[in-house]
């Protein structure tokens, strides 16, 4: 590990319970925070989420100004799910629907740029399975208390859930195998990020609005790599939020994201002259089902797109209006 990447953890390092609410509600002053939830099929998991930011860092404390539900092409009531346990719930596809929609989890995320309102936005997933509200408050810490902080990941540990059977440090298996080596790789200087792919995070809005979103599953790793590029990394820092549980995808789904993680990984390395391929890498992934008759090949496209950064949308319009 690199020595700077050494200090950093000394220096950007924090927990949770460094972060009491009440410490959080002095240091907020005018600033204003949006809680954002992207959600595709949620129905089980996003009202409680959403109830227990309300209760707690809303009405018992008011800490969060807004609790905004992406809705992700939802084909179950998750939209109103939210709506009733108190988010206001925006459609994707309703955000700048004047612009080609694009697909996934990085799509939903940058349309909520343009829909929240809040100075500080932090992205929690919608289907977390133990969410405690420390995991905003946490989040909020440094953003809070210190100006030179601009982007806060957290980190946790990952059981696998599956049949009943939880494994401790199982979970994150694209992270473990794909986006941890990339990123070893070809980006040392984030190799102190202990869940570089964990959905939840937060940033100041005039940062966020200065990178692009990769849509997909790409985001996270691209906002990572963008971010470090744009503020640097002693603007970033990681918050320890202790256990995470969510609903696991297959391994074939998986395969998809790990297709999609090593595309963007691949477009940051061209962006930043650190290629020079006589050909783009094929967007095409290969996977097999077996069936009774043998192994069928399953195709799946892991293109990933990308949106440019907000202040030129909002130059754009502002100049057209
Ligand atoms: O098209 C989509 C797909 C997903 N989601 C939501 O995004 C969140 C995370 O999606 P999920 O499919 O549960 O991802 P994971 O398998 O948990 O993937 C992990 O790794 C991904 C790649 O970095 C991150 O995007 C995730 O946040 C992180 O939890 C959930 O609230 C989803 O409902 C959308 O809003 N739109
Ligand atoms: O972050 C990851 O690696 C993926 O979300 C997969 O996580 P899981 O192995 O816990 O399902």
């Amino acid at each position: 590990m690199l020595p700077q990447v050494q200090a950093w953890l000394r220096n950007r390092m924090s927990s949770a319970a460094d972060w009491p609410v009440d410490r959080l509600l002095a240091a907020k002053g005018d600033t204003t925070v949006s809680v954002v939830l992207p959600a595709r099929n949620e129905r089980a998991t996003v009202g409680e989420i959403v109830a227990t930011i309300r209760r707690d860092l809303v009405e018992r404390a008011p800490l969060v100004d807004e609790i905004l539900v992406i809705d992700s092409r939802s084909v179950d009531d998750t939209a109103e799910v939210a709506a009733a346990a108190g988010a206001r719930v925006v459609a994707q596809d309703a955000v700048l629907a004047e612009l080609p929609p694009l697909s996934g989890k990085g799509e939903a995320l940058w349309k909520s740029l343009h829909a929240a309102r809040g100075d500080v936005l932090v992205f929690v997933d919608a289907d977390l399975r133990n969410f405690s509200s420390s995991f905003v408050s946490g989040l909020l810490g440094p953003l809070l208390t210190d100006p030179s902080a601009e982007y806060v990941k957290a980190c946790y540990d990952r059981p696998l859930n599956t049949g009943g059977v939880s494994v401790a440090g199982g979970g994150g298996r694209v992270t473990e195998l794909v986006a941890r080596p990339l990123i070893n790789m070809h980006w040392p200087l984030l190799a102190g990020f202990v869940q570089p792919l964990g959905g939840e995070y937060a940033g100041r809005r005039a940062l966020l609005e200065r990178v692009p979103f990769v849509t997909g599953y790409g985001v996270e790793l691209g906002l990572l790599i963008d971010v470090l590029e744009t503020a640097g990394l002693d603007a970033m820092a990681q918050v320890d939020l202790g256990t995470r549980e969510h609903s696991h995808q297959s391994s074939e789904a998986l395969g998809g994201m790990a297709g999609q993680i090593m595309q963007t990984a691949w477009s940051r390395l061209d962006r930043q002259g650190r290629i020079v391929p006589l050909e783009p890498p094929s967007t095409v992934l290969t996977q097999f089902r077996r069936d009774g008759d043998g192994h069928q090949v399953r195709i799946r496209d892991v293109s990933v797109g990308e949106r440019p950064p907000m202040a030129e949308v909002r130059a754009y319009s502002d100049s057209a209006a």
